[in-house]
């Protein structure tokens, strides 16, 4: 078979940023206020500290406000949702997003039960959650959701497709599954636990790789011209020589190549739409904040 198609998530993420950028100019003149994201950082992961630094940018270069948030890893989780409630309140703030994971001795689920779900533009809390499962207007997270339209840009329409979704997280692997559904996909959620991983991955004509294990899903799992969205961003240890090791996905690529029908590759698929989302998630809290229609095809 020859090669797959390389979808590619960084063009259709810029692409996807300029429509954000474009409808925060009309918002502007609507309103006569910019949209506003709340970013906050507790402690110094490095790794957090280069997401966060990369969606401040972001945030900027669409015309909104970035409000960035740093504080101690000492900070304790009473002070953290203290901020939050500050951000509830606060009338410049359209979004808000507290980075993940939260240092061990705070409660993800509290620190996110306190922010507004208008605000939520993660779409972490569980009223979204609720919100997406039942077929009602939600925020929707945002790695899952450029996930779909990357899907939905290369298939067209999804209906009776078998989508299989490797992860069962609350972030990523649940609420693909509810978006799957919804576009009418058969879904099969698999995990740590599955049987025979290998040989429910090879019925699917979607693949949605989010478990964290560097290129464990290979070519000879996949049913021939599969469509494959790699959502993981692991790490290799540096080889000889090198400082950094390589970033590859939780698909062997250049394997799967030979396989699929279409790919993401990592980086460039869906990391750059996990953040394009975000604005765009922004942009809609904006726009049902002030009371005005956001913008169609966003
Ligand atoms: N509350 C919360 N919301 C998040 O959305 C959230 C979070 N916490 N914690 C951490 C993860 C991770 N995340 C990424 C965003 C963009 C890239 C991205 O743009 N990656 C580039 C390359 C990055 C690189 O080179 O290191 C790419 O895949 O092409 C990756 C990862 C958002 N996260």
């Amino acid at each position: 078979m020859s090669n797959a198609f390389i979808i590619d998530g960084k063009a259709f993420a810029a692409q996807l940023r300029q429509r954000v950028a474009a409808a925060v100019e009309s918002f502007i003149a609507l309103t006569a206020r910019k949209p506003g994201l709340a970013v906050v950082l507790v402690g110094e992961d490095p790794a957090s500290q280069v997401y966060v630094g990369s969606k401040k940018k972001a945030t900027v270069e669409a015309g909104m406000n970035s409000f960035e948030h740093r504080l101690p890893a000492s900070v304790s989780q009473d002070e953290l949702i203290a901020l939050v409630e500050t951000l509830n309140a606060d009338a410049a703030v359209d979004g808000i997003l507290v980075q993940l994971p939260l240092p061990p001795h705070m409660d993800d689920k509290a620190v996110i039960a306190a922010i507004d779900p208008g605000k939520d533009v993660d779409g972490f809390h569980v009223v979204n959650a609720g919100r997406l499962a039942v077929g009602e207007e939600a925020f929707v997270p945002c790695t899952p959701l450029g996930c779909l339209m990357l899907l939905k840009d290369h298939m067209g329409d999804l209906s009776g497709k078998n989508a299989v979704v490797i992860g069962r997280s609350n972030i990523v692997g649940k609420p693909m599954a509810q978006l799957l559904l919804a576009e009418n996909c058969t879904v099969t959620i698999a995990h740590s636990r599955t049987q025979d991983l290998p040989d429910v991955v090879r019925r699917a004509d979607i693949v949605v790789a989010a478990v964290g294990r560097a290129e464990m899903v290979t070519g000879d799992w996949l049913k021939p011209g599969a469509v494959v969205i790699d959502v993981g961003i692991n790490r290799l240890e540096p080889e000889a020589g090198q400082s950094k090791g390589r970033l590859v996905g939780d698909v062997a690529f250049d394997d799967a190549l030979r396989h699929a029908g279409a790919i993401t590759p990592v980086p460039g698929g869906v990391g750059p739409m996990t953040i394009a989302c975000l604005l765009r998630n922004t942009l809609v809290a904006a726009h049902r904040r002030a009371g005005v229609a956001a913008p169609e095809g966003i």
